[in-house]
């Protein structure tokens, strides 16, 4: 992946595979934050590696935390939070929401930028709700990146009211930080609909699993003040990372195994299971993993709200396109806030190459067309790679400008997706 452009290859036969997938970027970034505010050492097992990870585990280092790596572990000691400290955030949502509550508890100057789309990101409501909390924060009135958070060793806590509806990271890094603040945190949320409910369902379940005592209601969070345990924290491999590979199997009319697929996860990529049946795909999740069979006569569009799983729009829009029936995609508005404006990068290039794709309101509307070869923009996100990918298998000609930009979340992508390929 060395080269500017990465010709997507083309799939000359029916895929026959299984793919071992990296950790989850959720739950590693998670994992690394809570293991850096325990009380005892904690051992991240099978953690991802990959741009977002490694800039929080250098976020959290910056801050004294000890991580090291052990057999392809992460060792975490928690050390006591200090400044001063740069933060680099990269354009990583899990890292710019997450760790500014950490660095309130730090003393110290806790300087936090990244990337210039990450200053566009929304930031507003997590640092308004830090302030009500009792944080220091000079933000020059931008509500957005760059600021700086100036730790005094602790937070008050307390209640706070946010509107989430941008996304659900401002209420995760709240609430993963609440267990060390004085009083705890009672998030509520007031406004449109908060989007990727397993995201917040993945936050509860590992404060919990981590020793926290948490109560949630509707558009409600509670954190008691307490501490947080060490111990091993195993990571799951990434099934939003999986989706562009069991697509395969649908383009292809192929097979594609997903070995140590959970039978119980928070993971948004576990809907990949019903969206893709909905497509027509044959979905069997059994001892050896997740097994998605396509058929040689192809697979339909998909009518599908995906509110609750925005990080798969760009995979299932890249199939909406090869699929044999037009699909609406909705309730995804706030995906224009993400890596990019991902409704319209996917649009602008799936038109691109001939197709026809068009915006709605909250979401993308596609009608399936031929498609031919050219230049696939990536816009800095991991995921218009991802899906580049899934249309060049049965578009000669795909040319995937900036590929090493998967690094976000997946930096082995080019080869997973070779040995994907190659015959069996
Ligand atoms: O908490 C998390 O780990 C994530 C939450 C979601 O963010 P939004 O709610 O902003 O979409 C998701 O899209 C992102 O990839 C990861
Ligand atoms: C939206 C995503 O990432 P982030 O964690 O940067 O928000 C994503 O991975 O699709």
């Amino acid at each position: 992946m060395s080269s500017q452009h990465w010709p997507a290859p083309v799939a000359h036969a029916p895929v026959d595979a299984t793919v071992p997938l990296p950790g989850s970027k959720s739950m590693t970034n998670r994992a690394l934050i809570l293991a850096a505010l325990a009380e005892e050492p904690v051992r991240v097992t099978r953690p991802l590696r990959s741009r977002d990870t490694e800039l929080m585990a250098g976020a959290l280092r910056a801050l004294g935390t000890g991580i090291e790596e052990d057999a392809g572990d992460w060792r975490v000691r928690p050390g006591e939070l200090r400044g001063p400290a740069r933060v680099d955030v990269g354009l990583a949502g899990t890292v710019m929401r997450f760790l500014p509550p950490v660095a309130a508890l730090a003393s110290g100057e806790v300087a936090i930028d990244g990337d210039p789309r990450a200053r566009e990101r929304p930031m507003g409501p997590i640092i308004a709700a830090l302030r009500a909390l009792g944080a220091d924060i000079d933000d020059g009135g931008r509500g957005a990146l760059p600021f700086a958070v100036r730790g005094a060793g602790t937070v008050p806590g307390g209640s706070v009211v946010i509107d989430a509806s941008g996304s659900s990271q401002l209420v995760s890094g709240l609430l993963l930080a609440a267990p060390r603040f004085e009083k705890g945190v009672e998030v509520r949320h007031e406004g449109p609909p908060v989007p990727s409910a397993p995201h917040l369902a993945m936050t509860v379940r590992m404060l919990r699993e981590a020793g926290a005592t948490v109560e949630t209601d509707e558009n409600t969070w509670h954190v008691a003040p307490g501490p947080l345990r060490g111990g091993e924290r195993a990571i799951e491999p990434d099934l939003s990372n999986a989706a562009q590979f069991l697509g395969a199997a649908l383009v292809t009319g192929g097979r594609v195994t997903v070995p140590g697929w959970p039978s119980d996860t928070t993971q948004p990529g576990d809907a990949l299971r019903g969206l893709l049946a909905a497509m027509g795909a044959g979905v069997d999740l059994g001892p050896d993993g997740l097994t998605v069979r396509g058929d040689a006569g192809g697979f339909a569009g998909l009518e599908a709200d995906l509110h609750e799983v925005g990080e798969l729009t760009p995979v299932l829009a890249a199939l909406a396109a090869l699929a044999g029936s037009p699909s609406r995609l909705t309730g995804i508005a706030h995906l224009r806030g993400h890596e990019t404006d991902r409704l319209a990068a996917l649009v602008a290039e799936i038109n691109g190459l001939g197709g026809d794709a068009r915006e709605l309101a909250d979401g993308l509307e596609i009608r399936p067309r031929p498609l031919h070869g050219g230049v696939f923009h990536t816009y800095d996100d991991h995921r218009m790679v991802m899906a580049a990918a899934v249309l060049g298998l049965a578009v000669p000609g795909v040319e995937v400008e900036n590929p090493a930009t998967v690094g976000k979340t997946l930096p082995g992508f080019a080869d997973l997706w070779a040995s994907m390929l190659a015959p069996a």
